[in-house]
């Protein structure tokens, strides 16, 4: 018998290997990937991606995949995917998160797989339901203090009058008394820069830096306002000796590493602790003044608390909150409805979902904006209905079934119980010293971003009057 040749050898070689990828292709999950190497589809994507996921979504099903900027971003929306988002072992968060902090904040990679577990226990700790009490007096001075600049009456952009209260206010509690800037040029440049770093920071951490100017310009900005004030931030006594999240997050920076990282730290915990809370602070007022019956109910649980609505300075307690439940309600539904479009995940091991593989090296990505709009689990889910929160066992510190606003598992967000504590005092208290209506409709979520919470388009007045 003749012997096969050596070309049909590899031939059907090639053939069995093409096989074997085809099939492994085939158990991978759709992929929509565009025409362009390297970029993919993501002009397309980059434009409004949370609408591009959704319709993602509905022609491919619940797991797809979309090919971006060279990443593979796996997105799951259904049960058996979130559950393996939420548990599984062979996804990580530190992998997924070090490269966008490298490029936003340029802490290099070593160092921030190297301290972040502790720098993390340490924020939650400090952040944490036991120490929340130590933030409720310096909260409700400084937002007195900030609100006194509003003056007896006005006119304004409700998102503006917001990032005026809430930028000193929450810089002032975390970071140090007195760290935020008083003149007025420098307050102006503080809110250009931060607003131009916030704005594009979801491109920063994809882009090159030469591609966005004006971004590049303010993180710079911020590096070197940090660098040139960490000096004083550290010594900078209180009166009981105990540090603030900036003091303590400096001191594991420097023991564990060098001081050249500060900065970075700094300009990541500012970005952390602004980007998302001050939006919502914005949305439930927004969302309060939009529903008269809701904003009615709310007056008549502040006066019940703290008597008849005026200008005094008045002090709120935890106690005081926790009779103002409407109020938290209307936080937390307002978060679920302007949740961050997505969360992420690196795949360190294949792992099997709905009989697909994802393979290694993809990011697993879920959308808790959109996950918060599914009916299954939050029925008539585009409505405002704070009363839904009724089910919720918030006394014992957890959320409604699926609520995702914070992410989930080990590395959970660790400002959450500030930011619920901080959004709920600002309403209380704008609402307790200023008779307050809405100029214009609720406005519409920009479409831009997928990182964080949504930001409003287009402007929303407000109109407020001191009380008497
Ligand atoms: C309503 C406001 C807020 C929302 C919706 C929010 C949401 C989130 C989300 C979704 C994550 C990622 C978690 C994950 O992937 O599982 C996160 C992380 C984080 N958040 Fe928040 N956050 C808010 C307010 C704050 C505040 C006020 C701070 C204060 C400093 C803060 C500090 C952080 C930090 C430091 C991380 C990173 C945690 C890590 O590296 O492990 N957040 N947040």
């Amino acid at each position: 018998m003749e012997l096969i040749s050596p070309t049909v050898i590899i031939i059907l070689g090639c053939l069995a290997l093409f096989l074997l990828l085809q099939r492994k292709n085939l158990r991978r999950p759709p992929c929509i990937r565009g025409r362009i190497p390297w970029i993919g589809v993501g002009f397309e994507f980059g434009k409004a991606p949370l609408e591009f996921i959704e319709k993602a979504r509905i022609k491919y099903g619940p797991i797809f995949t979309v090919f971006a900027m060279g990443n593979r971003m796996t997105f799951v929306t259904e049960e058996e995917g979130i559950n393996v988002f939420l548990k599984s072992k062979k996804i990580d968060f530190e992998l997924a998160v070090q490269n966008i902090v490298y490029h936003t904040a340029s802490i290099p990679k070593n160092v921030f797989l190297a301290l972040h577990e502790k720098l993390y226990i340490m924020l939650k700790g400090k952040m944490g339901t036991v120490n929340l009490h130590q933030f409720t007096g310096q909260l409700t001075e400084e937002l007195h203090e900030q609100l006194e600049n509003l003056g007896t009456h006005g006119t304004m952009d409700l998102n503006n009058l917001v990032r005026h209260l809430l930028y000193p206010v929450t810089v002032n509690t975390l970071f140090n008394k007195s760290w935020f800037p008083t003149n007025k040029k420098k307050i102006k440049e503080f809110h250009q820069y931060f607003r131009a770093y916030d704005e594009d920071f979801e491109y920063g951490s994809q882009l090159p830096e030469c591609l966005l100017r004006n971004w590049s310009k303010s993180k710079k900005w911020f590096l070197e306002l940090f660098e040139k004030n960490i000096p004083d931030i550290k010594a900078c006594k209180s009166a009981d000796n105990s540090m603030t999240l900036l003091q303590a997050t400096l001191d594991v920076v420097e023991t564990e590493t060098s001081k050249e990282n500060s900065p970075n730290y700094g300009l990541l915990l500012l970005w952390a602790s602004l980007s998302n809370a001050v939006p919502i602070a914005f949305w439930t007022l927004a969302y309060v003044l939009s529903h008269p019956d809701i904003h009615k109910a709310i007056m008549e649980g502040i006066s019940s608390v703290f008597g008849k609505a005026g200008k005094d300075k008045i002090k709120v307690s935890e106690d005081d909150l926790e009779k103002l439940l409407l109020i938290k309600w209307c936080v937390l539904e307002t978060i679920r409805l302007k949740a961050p479009g997505v969360i992420t995940r690196k795949v360190v091991k294949p792992v099997e979902i709905l009989n697909y593989i994802i393979p290694s090296g993809d990011l697993l990505m879920l959308s808790p904006f959109w996950l918060h709009r599914n009916p299954k689990y939050f029925p008539e889910p585009e409505l405002f209905k704070p009363e839904r929160w009724k089910k919720a066992n918030l006394e014992k510190h957890s959320f409604l079934d699926c609520f995702m606003a914070f992410g989930s598992g080990k590395f959970q967000c660790p400002g959450r119980w500030f930011a619920l504590l901080e959004v709920q005092m600002c309403v209380i208290l704008i609402l307790y010293k200023y008779d307050c209506s809405l100029l214009d409709p609720l406005p519409k979520q920009s479409s831009l971003h997928l990182v964080g919470v949504p930001q409003p388009e287009g402007q929303c007045r407000i109109e407020y009057k001191q009380r008497i």
